[in-house]
């Protein structure tokens, strides 16, 4: 039996008990292939790194090594929040870098697209390979996120296989990936009952090179944080409306307008909202959002972050637009 092949007669893991089930199952598989060895997991705070770093620490406790690098492109809290769950209330062994220099210092004065993600996806594997260097001769396994919808793509030639690809030949490990036969809704219901914190479980998809690629052009580290401050006012408005749409955004472009402040011309930048609904992300649509929650976030972003003075609400729909601005 292929062991990459979801079995037919495999329940979809839609309640606790069935999620509990297969928590039970895969603890006992994970300590069968490890053993008292050790092994390394690079943790997002992403739904799938989290869930896996949950069921491992469950399993072999210390034995997890987690890495999680803080590349200065995180949306508001979210490292913050990686530390708090995992290294004080689960109380893992978590190696936390904070990268921002290294990586804000190889963007300065970079702003073609493709070249900024490239830095950031190559800066990443360096930043692991470092990490995982530092304890490779204790390390067997290396454990990923790897879900079904990974394993479907890659057998497609749509995308190479998930994760931390990339390493040099000597390091390579055995993998450890317990999710790899879960679809997304699954791999929630899991962390649900795994005890993960509700915002986590419900992560919005975040693309790897983070707020990079919503920091259009050059990224400065100002904008940057303008960027983060509006980004998260827009997160929360929408999630004290329940809107329920897909994925929902801010964008802050290097372009500037003028306003008007305390009676001063002020010369700042603008911040774009972007909110989409979609099924398979091949196409989506933009929600009609209510009109108060529009003003609200506006009233708000211009009030709440120094920088702004003007808010848009991106209306194109996918196609002609991508999600992503770059
Ligand atoms: N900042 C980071 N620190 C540590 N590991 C990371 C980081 N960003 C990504 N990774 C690793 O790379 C993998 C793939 O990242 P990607 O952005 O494609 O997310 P994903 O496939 O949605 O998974 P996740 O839900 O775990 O974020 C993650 O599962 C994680 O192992």
């Amino acid at each position: 039996m292929d062991e990459n092949v979801r079995p037919d007669d495999m329940e979809r893991i839609t309640t606790p008990e069935l999620a509990q089930a297969f928590i039970d199952e895969q603890v006992a598989a994970i300590r069968e292939q490890v053993g008292d060895k050790k092994v390394l997991l690079a943790l997002s705070g992403g739904v799938d790194s989290s869930v896996v770093a949950a069921l491992l620490i469950k399993a072999i406790g210390k034995n997890l090594v987690c890495v999680h690098v803080n590349h200065g492109l995180m949306r508001k809290g979210e490292s913050e929040q990686v530390i708090d769950v995992f290294q004080n209330q689960m109380d893992a062994n978590l190696v936390y870098v904070d990268a921002t220099d290294r990586f804000l210092d190889l963007l300065a004065d970079v702003d073609e697209p493709e070249t900024k993600r490239k830095i950031i996806g190559g800066e990443f594997i360096r930043v692991f390979e470092e990490e995982a260097r530092k304890v490779g001769d204790e390390v067997d396994f290396l454990a990923q996120g790897t879900i079904y919808p990974d394993i479907l793509e890659s057998k497609d030639g749509v995308k190479a296989h998930h994760n931390v690809g990339g390493l040099p030949e000597d390091l390579q490990f055995d993998l450890v990936e317990p999710v790899k036969l879960l679809y997304k809704d699954e791999v929630r219901v899991v962390g649900r009952e795994l005890g993960l914190p509700e915002n986590m479980v419900e992560r919005q998809p975040f693309p790897g090179p983070g707020l990079g690629v919503r920091c259009l052009g050059a990224i400065t580290r100002d904008r940057l944080e303008t960027l983060r401050e509006a980004d998260a006012i827009v997160r929360e408005e929408m999630e004290a409306a329940n809107v329920g749409a897909w994925q929902y955004f801010a964008v802050v472009p290097d372009i500037r307008a003028t306003g008007v402040r305390d009676g001063v011309r002020a010369y700042e930048w603008p911040a774009i909202i972007r909110a989409i609904n979609t099924v398979d992300v091949m196409t989506a649509e933009v929600p009609e959002l209510d009109w108060a929650l529009l003003k609200r976030m506006t009233d708000r972003i211009t009030h709440e972050v120094p920088g702004i003075c003007r808010v848009c609400y991106d209306l194109t729909p996918k196609p002609v637009g991508t999600v992503e601005w770059e």
